[in-house]
């Protein structure tokens, strides 16, 4: 989109939630560096209202910046001339019964911005467009159908004249697919299912590619029994990215339904896969599939990062990805061909590796190490010490790049489980797990439940790591000060050293962090902002007053200790450091 690409191109903003479209959450602004970060001070405050977990971040465009909240999805447009005066708010009417159909707390990840309109894809799937200046709606169209379990937790991705969404439901036996929408009317442009016919999915058997082959007809169908594909999953609730000169978006599918291996035979494509598309059409471009026949509930979702790095002396075009299932992924993003496939958590124990031989029968496939099989232990067989937890070595807390290191700054969980899945019937509308976790810090580690990572995408190698005490949950930032930002479960905001990992800040917020690190100017000055608020799937505990280990799919587990740091309260908090706006020259 030409206004999204315009205002993404200033960095003194924050235009999309993503930090841009290739999805790098790097900032060039340098006033803020690794010399003064010390010096970090409260400029202001903001206090949201709403309780339960706060993913995203705020967006800022010109003297504007919107901020959204959890169900029930308020926005709120503030005056950064005026300490972040209220200039209009949204409250939407939404039905709460569909609290009750949303798997990992009510969390929202955010507006988007195009051609003067602020997006808003609402929990119970209505997306509406609202006047930036006044708050005034525009359109509105609903989504999906949240009867059924189609619920919405994703940002969206304004591309050209279009604006694409995804669906959630994973859990309640929803088919997954993305939506292109006109951006002028909020009418329905074009629609990719995740499984079924190659007409429903838009593949073209001949021209959509798979490693470097044709993927053939009716690929999904052939990889399911029955029509269990109807209500097979692969929904699509991560983050989107967009290659305009490819003219490619990016993203990945989710979880196969249900959680219970045995129910569904086969690879269940395509759950757990990167889809690349035509921005335009929909038509799939390739399609790589991380995880076939999923018994783990490592949905692949998590975002892509488009970079154009040096590999083997050429110069490619690059897609990285950290997955759940615990593997650092590195493809040529114009091919779909697999480069790397390495560990990002040295915890990982259910696969030896990813068969790279182009030429064998199992390429581009991890090996399964059988005592860590759900599927091959069977129903009703509790399978013990499973790394990672379902909630993967990384889940929608997004990474940073930065193209003056080269590094990934990947936010981790570092967490086991115990695994038992059982039968389960579908009822619309209605959970449709069929696995009952347990889950706990990574055993013969550090203690804790999380790390701090940079990742080297070309040698599929760590740098250096940060343990931490709970699992990272917050989207990192990445800037030309040689800074990485990140926030914990805990409620600080750290700063460190992006060459060598070393604190240099922390500053503890009213609440757990599971908010992205954001940053812009405003009047010639240099802010972070972050929204506080603990919960989503690691902090639903606290989120949803739960407080057997077992309970909210098992999350609270060793989260359970995180009542002793933290409460409830949606915040944002913005710095600065101190003295005037530094003279331009
Ligand atoms: O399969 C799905 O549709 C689906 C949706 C969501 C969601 O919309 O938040 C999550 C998950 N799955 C999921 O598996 C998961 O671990 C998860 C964590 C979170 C979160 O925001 O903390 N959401 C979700
Ligand atoms: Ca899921």
């Amino acid at each position: 989109n030409e206004s999204v690409m315009a205002e993404m191109a200033k960095p003194e903003q924050w235009a999309i939630q993503m930090g841009d479209y290739a999805n790098t959450r790097y900032s060039e602004l340098d006033q803020i560096n690794k010399d003064n970060v010390k010096d970090l001070r409260v400029a202001w405050t903001f206090s949201t209202g709403v309780l339960r977990g706060h993913e995203g971040s705020p967006l800022v465009i010109g003297d504007m910046m919107y901020v959204h909240t959890p169900f029930p999805n308020k926005v709120f447009a503030l005056d950064l001339a005026n300490d972040g005066k209220i200039v209009w708010r949204y409250e939407p009417q939404q039905n709460p019964e569909v609290i009750a159909v949303m798997c990992c707390d009510t969390v929202n990840r955010g507006v988007a911005y195009a051609d003067g309109m602020i997006l808003l894809h609402q929990a119970d799937t209505t997306l509406v467009a609202l006047d930036a200046k006044t708050g005034e709606e525009k359109w509105k169209v609903q989504t999906g159908d949240p009867s059924i379990g189609e619920t919405n937790t994703a940002t969206v991705l304004p591309v050209k004249d279009k604006v694409i969404v995804g669906v959630s439901g994973g859990e309640y036996g929803v088919r997954g697919r993305v939506t292109a929408y006109s951006l002028a009317d909020g009418s329905e442009v074009w629609k990719a299912y995740s499984t079924g016919p190659d007409d429903e999915m838009l593949v073209d058997p001949e021209k959509t590619m798979h490693l470097g082959k044709p993927i053939g007809p009716d690929s999904s169908l052939n990889s399911w029994e029955g029509d269990q594909w109807k209500i097979g999953g692969g929904t699509t609730w991560g983050w989107y990215s967009y290659d305009p000169d490819l003219n490619l978006i990016y993203y990945g599918t989710g979880n196969p339904s249900t959680w219970n291996p045995s129910q569904r035979p086969g690879d269940n494509k395509w759950s757990m896969t990167i889809m690349a598309r035509d921005a335009d059409t929909g038509m799939a471009k390739w399609f790589y599939q991380m995880t076939p026949h999923d018994e783990w509930d490592f949905d692949g979702v998590n975002e892509m990062i488009l970079t154009d790095q040096e590999i083997d002396g050429e110069q490619r075009k690059l897609l990285t990805h950290f997955d759940r299932n615990g593997l650092g992924y590195t493809l040529d993003r114009e091919t779909g061909e697999l480069l790397v496939a390495e560990k990002f958590d040295p915890a990982v124990n259910w696969t030896t590796g990813v068969d790279m031989d182009p030429e064998s029968e199992t390429y581009g496939r991890p090996a399964v190490v059988a005592e860590y099989s759900t599927s091959q232990n069977g129903e009703d067989t509790n399978t013990t010490g499973v790394c990672p937890a379902a909630l993967g070595s990384k889940d929608q807390q997004p990474a940073a790049f930065s193209p003056k290191t080269n590094l990934f700054y990947v936010p981790t969980n570092h967490v086991c489980m115990d695994y038992e899945p059982f039968r389960v019937a579908y009822t619309a509308g209605q959970p449709y797990v069929g696995a009952t976790l347990s889950m706990f810090p990574a055993p013969d580690s550090h203690g804790g439940m999380g790390n701090f990572i940079a990742w080297d995408n070309v040698n599929g190698e760590i740098k250096w790591s940060l343990p931490e005490q709970f699992s990272v949950w917050s989207g990192a930032l990445a800037t030309a000060g040689d800074l990485v930002f990140y926030g914990t479960l805990e409620g600080y905001l750290k700063a460190v050293d992006a060459e060598t990992g070393e604190e240099l800040y922390k500053f503890k917020t009213p609440s757990g962090v599971i908010g992205n690190v954001m940053t812009y100017v405003h009047g010639g000055k240099q802010y972070i902002g972050i929204l506080s608020g603990v919960g989503g799937w690691a902090g639903i505990g606290l989120a949803a007053g739960l407080t057997n280990p077992n309970d909210g799919l098992g999350a609270v587990g060793g989260y359970a200790a995180l009542s002793d740091y933290t409460e409830l309260g949606g915040q944002l908090t913005v710095f600065e450091l101190p003295g005037d706006a530094p003279v331009e020259g």
